[in-house]
């Protein structure tokens, strides 16, 4: 287990480590909203006195926020929107010109893949920003009460740091769902370091952190618009093992813990607030899981993109080419990377750090690999058995084939980014694959993993030939 305490040269990752060692308190954010933005030719200076509304609790405890409104964030937002009883949703922009844009178009559109325009416009938007405004009402994120429930829709880059900068205003009454690609930062063994770090004392346990496996596809057609190109589907739960919270996988805040007291249950209520929300978001197709089936499936799906993406990237084409059978070795070269993949997964499941996901439970007590109830050591070698044949390179094809038969009309979200000279995730998948097999000692690395990161980083264009030669190391 990592520590908050450890020494910081030994924490197995750089972001970690920076949080550990950066001691300063949690910058003070300013809201930024429309009527914020001073009037063409307006003086800079302050114009308004310094008073802040009252926020409305019951306002403000449904309240859902949504950091970063690229493809992810207008999904969820849009689905979100269609609740019949709808919650109050602010889009957070991380830049004030996007505050103008919506200024002059109010509206996330999102074209089904029929064709349907879907728009709404019944959102308020937000831009958090340490610069205090200089017109208007002042006022912080959550309008003094805090942000009760936050949907992390950047890149996953930016996830964790988005997410630190905004701790000012998180609690223990904060539900925290991080939506995008790639595995979240928080699962064990780090992420309990991390809120150690940032939540212990007063504010502890911190926040409910959850993770979810978004399998939409989704292609954007500018700021605020996109094509929902391939409807599929949404898995959520906790990525936080309960060992002291009622054992059920999903860190005992779901509303149906054994908790006795009402302090408990209402906290526990509030917490699955979010969660119940993303589940009755129609089109979302969200699903609650515990927390063990999450693991796996965010490893499956990190392969898929760890094979997927860089591929599209660097030979710039649609999903669905990469798995053409053209007889120039590039089908070899998916098997070696899901190979790779699969080696670093089969050595993360045997890995002591992984006991706690293992051992997790599902909310009827039960082990959710095994169906037995209780958490013993035989539970843990038999799931283990099971986790390792689910990721041998055979299933692991087999998985990514399937998945690349639903998508392969898409444009994957790493080639989009390449094509509008945005920066990449490739980091967080295949880097994170390389970054794994380091830290469970895999002499070896992952050489054609590391080649691909090197190509994307640079932005290479390659044809099927060079770059199988290239891979191979031909
Ligand atoms: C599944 C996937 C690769 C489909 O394009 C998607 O996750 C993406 O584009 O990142």
């Amino acid at each position: 287990m990592v520590s908050s305490s450890t020494d910081s040269r030994r924490i197995p990752a750089e972001w970690l480590r920076q949080v550990v060692e950066d001691k300063s308190e949690a910058p003070k954010l300013y809201a930024w909203r429309l009527p914020n933005l001073p009037p063409a030719g307006a003086s800079s200076a302050r114009n308004s006195p310094e008073v802040a509304e009252i926020a409305d609790a019951e306002d403000e405890r449904r309240r859902i926020y949504i950091l970063g409104v690229g493809n992810i964030g207008r999904l969820y937002a849009s689905f979100l929107a269609k609740i019949e009883y709808r919650p109050p949703i602010t889009l957070v922009v991380h830049r004030r010109e996007l505050l103008d844009e919506w200024k002059a178009r109010p509206i996330i559109e999102l074209v089904r893949n029929n064709g349907k325009k879907e728009r709404n416009s019944r959102f308020r938007i937000e831009w958090w920003t340490e610069a205090q405004p200089t017109h208007g009402l002042i006022r912080e994120p959550g309008s003094g009460r805090g942000v009760s429930n936050l949907i992390v829709a950047t890149k996953a880059p930016d996830a964790i740091a988005q997410v630190d900068r905004v701790r000012r205003y998180l609690s223990s009454a904060s539900t925290v769902a991080f939506a995008q690609n790639g595995m979240c930062k928080l699962w064990p063994p780090l992420g309990e370091a991390y809120v150690a770090a940032r939540f212990g004392g007063d504010k502890a346990p911190g926040p409910r952190w959850l993770a979810c496996v978004t399998t939409h596809g989704v292609r954007s057609l500018g700021p605020f618009r996109s094509v929902h190109a391939s409807p599929a589907d949404v898995l959520v739960g906790s990525v936080m093992v309960p060992e002291i919270r009622g054992g059920d996988g999903r860190d005992g805040r779901d509303g149906n813990d054994t908790t006795t007291s009402k302090e408990d249950k209402d906290r526990n209520a509030t917490n699955n607030y979010l969660v119940k929300q993303m589940i009755s978001a129609p089109g979302l197709n969200a699903r609650e899981v515990a927390t063990r089936e999450l693991w796996v499936a965010q490893l499956e799906k990190l392969v898929v993109n760890a094979v997927i993406n860089p591929l599209t990237a660097v030979l710039r084409c649609k999903n669905r080419e990469v798995f053409e059978e053209r007889g120039d070795g590039l089908r070899g070269v998916i098997d070696m990377l899901v190979g790779e993949a699969s080696r670093t997964l089969r050595a993360l499941v045997v890995h002591p750090s992984s006991d706690a996901i293992l051992l997790a439970q599902d909310k009827d007590g039960k082990n959710s690999l095994t169906g037995e109830a209780g958490a013993t050591g035989a539970d843990l070698e038999e799931t283990r058995k099971e986790l390792l044949e689910r990721f041998s390179p055979a299933r692991l094809r087999g998985m990514l084939y399937t998945v690349a038969r639903k998508v392969a009309a898409n444009t994957s979200s790493m080639l989009q980014d390449v094509q509008a000279g945005k920066k990449t995730e490739i980091q967080d998948f295949n880097g994170w694959l390389v970054e794994m097999a380091r830290y469970l000692g895999d002499e070896g690395g992952l050489p054609l993993n590391e080649k691909l990161i090197l190509l994307v980083v640079d932005g290479a264009v390659r044809t099927r030939d060079e770059l199988v030669k290239e891979l191979r190391g031909d």
